[in-house]
């Protein structure tokens, strides 16, 4: 039922190439996955999984190998290229870089489904345009050539035009690819707010983990071997799915702080007793130290962290002996 009141939906969908004139290659599937109106998901694996795979197939330009995707109550399959365009807009990681070619005039290139090839745009054109630019904060690049541009600035030029598009689905692979940290942070927010006040479904490949945890509406989390787990951010945290789908020796999904340690085998274990950011950042020193922090009644070492900024203590218990120490670099000498 759910499904019918979706804006995309797979079902038993296998994605995947021809490898040879009677062999497939499937990279993932069956799949049954739904996308509504105002949702952010943001589809999550390690590398060669088949992130890019399925955004492709959900945008057309590559068939499946098995079952179907309904867009906006149609068979995908039966929709023209030109139709499809006005549905979906595709941002792909490599940008266009042109150095002839303004940012206004690649903004308005968003409205080809509408204007034809020739480019004549009507006034409804520019005020899409014009909203798309206002949306993405993209006022201050207008007169400038693309090539002048950052990445970060260039990729917000890129999701204007997807913008300018209007159509109900954006998808985008790979966004944050090439981008610093805060431009990465800023694009998030951007795609959340513009998914919250403009309706469209956005859908988006990254390897951001954190901050997918905190943006994504729902995520879709690839494994190699092509399973796919759906779900709130939360959902897959606590189910097991974030260290299945990245499984790999001697790394550790923490669930309690939606990170992954490096794991070392073989130390010692120790509880950390204390509330806030000082027990959160010792525990990551002692676990980059080699040390397990989960709480266990048989530990044999215990610290307690008390105290504020420049007055913290950390003391150390062990045999019922106890010694104090005033600075982090200190107690981890100790141990
Ligand atoms: N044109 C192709 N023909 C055959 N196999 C391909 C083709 N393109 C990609 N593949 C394979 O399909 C699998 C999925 O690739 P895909 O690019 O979708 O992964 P991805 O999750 O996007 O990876 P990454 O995170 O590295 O970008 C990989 O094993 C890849 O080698």
């Amino acid at each position: 039922m759910a499904a019918q009141t979706s804006l995309l939906y797979t079902s038993g969908l296998t994605i995947g190439y021809q490898a040879g004139k009677n062999k497939v290659k499937a990279v993932a599937g069956p799949l049954n996955l739904e996308l509504h109106a105002g949702q952010l998901v943001c589809l999550l694996g390690p590398n060669g999984c088949g992130k890019s795979t399925l955004l492709r197939t959900i945008s057309g330009l590559q068939h499946p190998l098995n079952g179907g995707i309904t867009l906006d109550g149609k068979e995908l399959k039966k929709l023209k290229p030109a139709q499809i365009a006005r549905k979906i807009s595709l941002v792909l990681t490599d940008n266009i870089r042109s150095g002839n070619l303004d940012v206004y005039s690649l903004i308005s290139l968003g409205r080809y489904p509408y204007s034809g090839w020739l480019g004549i745009l009507t006034e409804k054109d520019k005020t899409a345009i014009d909203q798309a630019i206002k949306a993405t904060g993209t006022e201050a690049f207008l007169g400038r050539k693309i090539d002048s541009l950052s990445d970060g600035e260039c990729q917000k030029v890129m999701l204007a035009r997807a913008m300018a598009q209007d159509t109900p689905l954006i998808i985008l692979d790979e966004p944050t690819a090439h981008l610093d940290l805060p431009s990465r942070i800023q694009l998030m927010r951007l795609l959340h707010q513009l998914a919250k006040e403009t309706n469209k479904a956005i859908l988006l490949s990254t390897h951001e983990l954190d901050l997918a945890l905190q943006v994504a509406d729902q995520i879709w989390l690839m494994s190699n071997g092509g399973q796919l787990a759906a779900g709130l951010p939360e959902e897959l945290v606590l189910n097991g799915s974030f260290q299945h789908a990245f499984d790999k020796d001697g790394i550790a999904f923490d669930a309690a702080t939606g990170t992954f340690n490096i794991h070392y085998e073989g130390k010692r274990s120790i509880n950390v007793i204390g509330e806030g950011a000082a027990a959160f950042w010792t525990k990551k020193a002692l676990v980059r130290n080699g040390f397990s922090t989960t709480q266990a009644e048989g530990n044999v070492l215990t610290v307690f962290v008390t105290g504020k900024e420049s007055d913290l203590l950390w003391k150390l218990e062990e045999n019922n002996k106890s010694s104090t120490y005033t600075s982090l670099r200190e107690f981890l000498n100790a141990l």
